[in-house]
């Protein structure tokens, strides 16, 4: 049976306080701006209160100008003087309060943006693993704007509603306090029931069509990052298919949430209403009864009829302020979030003389498993010594070279390189030490001078040339129709593998760090390419600790040691020569079954 969940009230109330918080966090670096802010409108709030009175007065003197006409006319001049003195003065502390609002969202939208992009770079892998890039956008930029629309709804809408709501109680309560007492029951009412309607009927369906929205936004982002994929396999139709189906479940959300809206707009109309003919019925009957004038009765038409648009706005401003608040609770969560890897406290740079490096006793385990991949797990390797890591598919190679680089922390021993402790050292300092060639080179949308010089910004551009040279990759660069300076597309995709490749190899050369990383940086290419990319390699490698990741066994034979992990252990460890000749060996398997 279909579960209905119109009616389930369960608004988290978290979520506001969180946000709250989070918003509070920007403002107060902006106090000045924000009491600005406050005050202008407060005072925009007070002249609107007092335009009916005088509105009134008007009326009076004009009712009574039968009798005394020279005094009627200089009590009717002065109050509509007053009048427009205070239509005017509401109109530029209205226009103030919004040019400081201006500077004061802008400024706050690029403090949150650059804290969450600073935040997500260095939030950890496996966060990283385990989020779309899209939904990772789409929840930055939805919760910066709704940061700009939080502000004009709480500072230029809701405050001063509040201070008209106050400000026309109080006159109302002083000339008649049967009305006055009316007001405020009624209007505080309206308010808790269009506080209710928002916060916990509208907003937990607005926060779950938000959590599909965001998938949508990495549903679209994975579709497009793997285009070519789903061109090679004809697959159109299917992730068409797949996107449909995401759309459907926002549509559906999505509906949810708008029809709660117009659910709560048509309950707040008839209590407006009924606050209305309540009030208007009791100055009607003040009026009969002789306890007010016609002027009276113009200054309670015109302050209820000020106080019902403001009140009007509250609903929607309510409502808009559950929605930007749903709009920034995915940010908040992640500005709450622990970095993955931080230094320690007493962290200091590493300083490597020679990149000997110990695993001692090393345990880690990956959250999402069960059971530690490495349990008890040591090796040692010596200074400039070049290691193969070989193994099957799944046998924790990668993982290995992660620890090393500390994209993890170990759950127990140490990790030592040159008798330093890589988990007591500043990551920055850490990872310039460490130079990488990756299996599948990525490369900015940017130039492939760039591109190299990431290593070291401020290499020269003849380092930079020296540097490609080295990696074999100057000539197939100065052919280019722009040279260096071409920019290579998204990811690189305007080069070649193989080319890629040697990008990447230049770009650790300048990068000069004392241990290097390859990973089966010659898999996949021609025979022409493959001989470009070793000889760099080779080159590379020269005066540096370097592990090289490979699953062709070819690449690996002329290596000091190699490693043979078979889940989580070194299960042999020797040269290709001495591991060929165990009979029964997992070397030996794995090399028989490649030369087959
Ligand atoms: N981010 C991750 N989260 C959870 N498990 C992971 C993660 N990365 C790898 N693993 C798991 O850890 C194990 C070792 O993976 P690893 O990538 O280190 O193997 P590998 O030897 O490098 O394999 P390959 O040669 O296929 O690249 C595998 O079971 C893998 O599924």
């Amino acid at each position: 049976m279909r579960t209905v969940t119109w009616f389930r009230f369960d608004v988290d109330r978290n979520t506001f306080a969180k946000v709250f918080q989070f918003v509070g966090v920007y403002w107060r670096k902006q106090i000045w701006h924000v009491t600005f802010i406050f005050i202008a409108t407060t005072l925009a709030a007070v002249a609107d209160v007092l335009m009916p009175l005088f509105a009134g007065r008007l009326v009076d003197a004009m009712s009574a100008g039968a009798q005394d006409s020279s005094l009627s006319y200089s009590r009717a001049i002065s109050a509509l003087s007053v009048f427009v003195a205070l239509a005017i003065s509401s109109l530029i502390f209205r226009q103030v309060a919004f040019a400081g609002i201006s500077l004061l969202s802008l400024k706050t939208m690029t403090d949150m943006a650059s804290d969450a992009i600073y935040k997500i770079q260095r939030l950890s892998t496996d966060w990283h693993d385990s989020n779309f890039v899209g939904s990772t956008v789409r929840k930055i930029t939805r919760a910066v704007w709704a940061l700009d629309a939080f502000g004009d709804t709480v500072l230029i809408s809701l405050f001063p509603t509040l201070v008209v709501l106050v400000g026309t109680t109080l006159v109302f309560g002083f000339l008649w306090p049967v009305l006055g007492v009316t007001i405020a029951l009624g209007s505080a009412l309206f308010i808790v029931l269009a506080g209710w309607f928002s916060l916990a009927f509208v907003a937990p369906a607005a926060s779950l069509s938000n959590a599909w929205d965001s998938k949508l936004g990495g549903s679209l982002a994975d579709t497009m990052s793997c285009n070519a994929i789903v061109k090679s396999f004809a697959a159109e139709l299917r992730e068409d298919e797949r996107l449909g189906s995401v759309l459907k479940k926002w549509r559906k959300r999505t509906f949810r949430t708008w029809m709660r809206v117009s659910i709560a707009g048509v309950t707040q109309g008839t209590a407006l209403l009924l606050l209305k003919t309540s009030v208007l019925g009791l100055a009607l009957w003040l009026w009969i009864y002789g306890q007010a004038t016609a002027g009276d009765l113009t200054f309670v038409l015109a302050a209820f009829f000020l106080l019902e648009g403001y009140l009007r706005q509250v609903s929607r401003e309510l409502h808009n302020l559950q929605r930007t608040v749903n709009d920034m609770e995915e940010l908040a969560e992640i500005a709450r979030k622990p970095l993955g890897i931080s230094d320690h406290r007493d962290a200091t740079e590493i300083r490597i003389a020679n990149p000997s490096i110990v695993f001692d006793r090393v345990t880690f385990r990956y959250t999402s498993h069960h059971e530690p991949l490495f349990h008890d797990f040591s090796v040692s390797i010596s200074s400039n010594e070049r290691i193969g890591l070989v193994g099957p598919s799944g046998a924790g190679k990668t993982t290995f070279i992660k620890l090393l680089q500390r994209l993890y922390d170990v759950d127990g021993g140490a990790i030592l390189i040159d008798g330093q402790d890589i988990a007591k050292a500043t990551q920055a300092s850490l990872r310039q030490q460490i130079a990488i060639v990756p299996q599948e080179p990525i490369l900015f949308h940017r130039s492939i001078a760039e591109n190299i010089a990431y290593a070291r910004p401020n290499a020269t551009m003849s380092e930079i040339e020296q540097a490609a040279r080295l990696a074999n990759a100057h000539d197939f660069i100065a052919g280019l129709p722009k040279g260096y300076g071409m920019v290579v597309g998204e990811r690189g995709v305007k080069l070649s593998g193989g080319e890629r490749q040697r990008v990447a190899i230049a770009r650790a050369f300048l990068a000069n760090a004392s241990i290097l990383i390859m990973d089966e940086a010659t898999s996949n290419l021609d025979s022409a390419s493959e001989l470009m990319i070793r000889t760099a390699m080779d080159r590379l490698m020269v005066g540096r600790t370097t592990f090289v990741i490979a699953h062709r066994l070819s690449t690996v034979q002329t290596l000091d040691r190699l490693l043979v992990f078979d889940k989580g252990k070194i299960v042999e460890e020797g040269t290709h020569q001495q591991l060929i000749r165990r009979d029964l060996g997992t070397y030996r398997r794995l090399f028989e079954n490649q030369a087959l």
